[in-house]
This record gives structure tokens, C-alpha cells and sequence, in this order.
């Protein structure tokens, strides 16, 4: 997936401006950012139910795509739905949708109607993860399921990566979820980009310090500080080594990563 100079108006509202980024093949990419952000627009565009506006998003291959209301049949049952997607879908694999629902306590004879919302959103993921698309577009596939059920729903994407080598956007709230299964970070903050990097050299290229509060920071481009009366708390991204006792520094989480940039704007443009 490619995206170019990439921009969406909802009338006079710009939802997406000047986006670009690549998502490759056999590898899971996260979405980030804030409320209204831009990313079910992004997704949408990737799916191909939005055009953009300008610039352009290019996907190979077959798509499957997620959206964040979770569309089913509401009359259909659990099992009518995987004998509707088995029919539908050339490409379906059956046998691994059987064990994926077999992985968790679904009642194949419930209608999905009546399902709960994170049994649902798993029943969403499983019929797209059986289609084995080239390019799966997640929106939200997470957010409601239980602790139990989204560990499996992220094992399931993984191994689908593994074998397929399928490409994967998925976004979400969750980012503490993610560590372990995103090897990218795509954020944006406000419709633009304004994160796009391989996960293992965001942190290894990011430092968290708490220090006294006249602590030089050197070159160090600082992402985002707090200077308490005494103390400095400070995410930076490293310039050369950094200089200060191993006590006062350590690496930072997807979570503290995500959220020092999304601030950093914040303070910026209030
Ligand atoms: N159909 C629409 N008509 C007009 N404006 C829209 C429409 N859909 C979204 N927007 C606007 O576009 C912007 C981006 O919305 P989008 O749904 O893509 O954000 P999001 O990052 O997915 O948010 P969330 O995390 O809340 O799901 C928002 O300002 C939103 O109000």
C-alpha cells in the first residue's frame, strides 16, 4: 500500500492532508492518534469506499477490510455467517476459520444479533482473516473485546501475517496492546503524519529521563518535558549517546511513545 500526498475534505472539513507512507507486505502496521484523527477515513480510502480528495493511496491485491461498527447479519447465526463466507469468497479457508471460532467460546447456533460487542468484532475479524486477503484494513478490531479474547484475536492476525505475508493497517486505541505485534507506527495527529518508523527504532532511538530539574539535555531533540519544582521528566529522541546516570534514564513503551508525540503537537499550536 503507498499512499501520496494524500488528502480528504468532507465538504470544507479536512479529515486527511498530504499523507504519505508505505505499509509492505508480511509485516502489521499501527494506527494511531486521537479522537477525529483521520484514521477510519484512511482505512476508508483504503478500502476503497472513500476517493480522495487529492494525492494517492495505490493497494495491491485483494483487500479485506473491518469496519469499526462491526457489520453482520443481525439474523444471521455464527455458523451461517462462515457458510455465507465460505460461498462468497474463492479464496476462503475453512478449515482455519473452524479453528480460529474453535479458539474461543463461540456458540456457533447464536445469532450474531446477539452477540456481545466483543464477540461480534472477533466474528468481523475471523471472516476477514479467512478470506486471506493480501492487504487486511483493521478499524478498531480490538477495542471491545476482553483481555482473553484480544490476546487470541492478536495471535490469530499474527499467524495470518506469518503464513500469508499479508500487509496489515490496523488502528487502535490500545497501543499497550500492540507492542509484540505492530513492527510499524504510523500516527497522525490531526489528519496529518506525524509518526511513521519501524517500532524497534523508535525505541531504541528514544529515551524517557527523570532528572533534576537543570539537567542539560545536550542536542538531544526533546519530545516532550515536565519541570516539576525539582524534577525534569522528559521524552527525547537520542542525538549521539546520552550522557546521564543509568538511574535517570530508560527506554520508553509504545504507550509513552504515542502519547508524548500526540502532546508535543498540543502544546505547540494551543
Ligand atoms: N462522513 C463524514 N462527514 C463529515 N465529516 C466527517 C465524516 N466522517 C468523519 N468526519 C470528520 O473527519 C475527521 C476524521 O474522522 P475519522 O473518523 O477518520 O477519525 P478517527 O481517527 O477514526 O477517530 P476515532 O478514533 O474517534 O474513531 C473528524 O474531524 C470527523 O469529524
Amino acid at each position: 500500500m503507498r499512499a501520496r500526498g494524500l488528502g480528504v475534505r468532507y465538504r470544507r472539513d479536512r479529515a486527511l492532508r498530504d499523507c504519505s507512507f508505505e505499509v509492505a507486505p508480511g509485516g502489521v502496521t499501527a494506527l494511531v492518534g486521537a479522537n477525529g484523527a483521520g484514521k477510519s477515513t484512511l482505512l476508508k480510502v483504503a478500502a476503497g469506499l472513500l476517493r480522495p480528495t487529492e494525492g494517492t493511496l495505490e493497494v495491491g491485491g485483494e483487500v479485506g477490510f473491518v469496519a469499526q461498527e462491526k457489520p453482520l447479519y443481525r439474523e444471521f447465526t455464527v455458523a451461517d455467517m462462515l457458510e455465507f463466507g465460505k460461498r462468497a469468497n474463492p479464496r476462503w479457508d475453512d478449515r482455519y476459520a473452524q479453528e480460529l471460532v474453535d479458539r474461543v467460546n463461540l456458540p456457533r447456533s447464536r445469532k450474531t444479533g446477539r452477540l456481545s460487542g466483543g464477540q461480534r468484532a472477533y466474528v468481523a475479524l475471523v471472516l476477514a482473516l479467512a478470506r486471506r486477503p493480501d492487504v487486511l484494513l483493521l478499524d478498531e478490531p480490538l477495542a471491545e473485546m476482553d483481555p482473553v479474547t484480544r490476546e487470541d484475536a492478536v495471535r490469530s492476525i499474527m499467524v495470518t501475517v506469518a503464513e500469508t505475508g499479508a500487509a496489515v493497517l490496523l488502528s487502535s486505541h490500545v497501543v499497550a496492546d500492540l507492542a509484540g505485534v505492530c513492527d510499524r507506527l504510523l500516527v497522525l495527529d490531526r489528519g496529518e503524519v506525524r509518526l511513521d518508523d519501524p517500532v524497534d527504532e523508535l525505541v531504541d532511538g528514544h529515551r524517557l529521563v527523570v532528572a533534576p530539574r537543570d539537567t542539560d539535555l545536550g542536542a538531544h531533540e526533546v519530545v516532550q518535558s515536565r519541570t516539576g519544582e525539582r524534577q525534569l521528566t522528559a521524552l527525547v529522541r537520542l542525538r549521539g549517546p546520552l550522557d546521564l546516570p543509568d538511574d535517570q534514564v530508560s527506554t520508553p513503551n509504545l504507550d509513552e511513545l504515542v502519547v508524548a508525540y500526540l502532546r508535543r503537537n498540543r502544546a505547540v499550536t494551543a
